[in-house]
């Protein structure tokens, strides 16, 4: 199990994550709503090593690993993928999923083929434009490699900042689905969205932030419905508020 206990992080002087705890399940997708400025990123940025605590611990499998570098991190199967589809513009989609398997030891990585069958299995469109350079992808595109190229190296979790912000609506269901397989397939998945609506279908876990907080949290079993999250986005929670099927 991923966990971060009573986590604050900020910049400098600033706190901005102020007495976080959470779990992230092997198996599960666990979705982090919250507005704007809330501190998702940061709290993502931390569990990555990015950013160090300034106080409390982020775990995984038992092993406090906050206080590591971001290498160290990853290679203990806690992987990030950033806002903003974070690829390697100059470099071919082969190599930015070959980049992939970077921090994965040389004698367990994958034979490239398996990597590149596996990649252009999930992503067709990634294996037509195999050999051209990552910048000539869409943002939609570019999104799916950077999830492709952390799945690559087959991380233990991946936690995922805003992958459906600014695509076209019809991807969004597309990468979610990508997303859920791998919860599947026993993955833990830590999904920041600042939409409801799709990421909720696809939640075993819901967690509502503001101010640096979590306010909300609860298995999808026990959420009422998108009217009860929006609130909770909204800072104007009340109980029983909604009865608004999620599934
Ligand atoms: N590099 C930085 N230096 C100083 N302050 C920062 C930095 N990055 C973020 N902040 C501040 O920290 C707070 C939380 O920002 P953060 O990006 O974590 O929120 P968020 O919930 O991810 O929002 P968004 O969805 O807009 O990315 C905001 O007040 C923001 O201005």
């Amino acid at each position: 199990m991923l966990q971060v206990k009573d986590l604050s992080a900020g910049y400098g002087r600033m706190t901005v994550l102020r007495d976080v705890s959470l779990h992230v399940e092997p198996g599960q997708l666990s979705l982090l709503l919250g507005p704007n400025g809330a501190g998702k990123t940061t709290l993502l940025s931390t569990m990555a090593g990015l950013i160090k605590p300034q106080s409390g611990t982020v775990e995984a499998e038992n092993d406090v690993i906050s206080g590591w570098t971001p290498e160290r991190v990853a290679r203990h199967g806690v992987r990030l993928v950033m806002q903003g589809h974070r690829v390697f513009p100059e470099t071919s989609v082969e190599d930015n999923i070959r980049l992939g398997q970077i921090s994965v030891p040389r004698k367990q990585r994958r034979p490239e083929r398996e990597i590149f069958d596996e990649a252009f299995g999930v992503f067709d469109i990634l294996g037509q434009k195999r050999r051209q350079p990552a910048r000539d992808l869409s943002g939609g595109q570019q999104q799916m490699l950077a999830l492709v190229q952390a799945w690559v190296a087959r991380p233990k979790y991946m936690l995922c900042d805003e992958p459906s912000m600014g695509l076209a609506l019809s991807l969004v269901p597309e990468i979610l689905a990508f997303l859920k397989r791998r919860t599947a397939e026993g993955m833990g998945v830590l999904l920041v969205e600042q939409s409801i609506d799709q990421p909720l279908r696809f939640a075993d876990r819901v967690m509502v932030m503001r101010h640096g907080e979590i306010g909300f949290d609860r298995d999808i079993a026990d959420v009422e419905g998108v009217e009860q999250i929006t609130q909770q986005m909204l800072g104007q929670a009340s109980a029983g508020s909604s009865t608004n099927d999620v599934r």
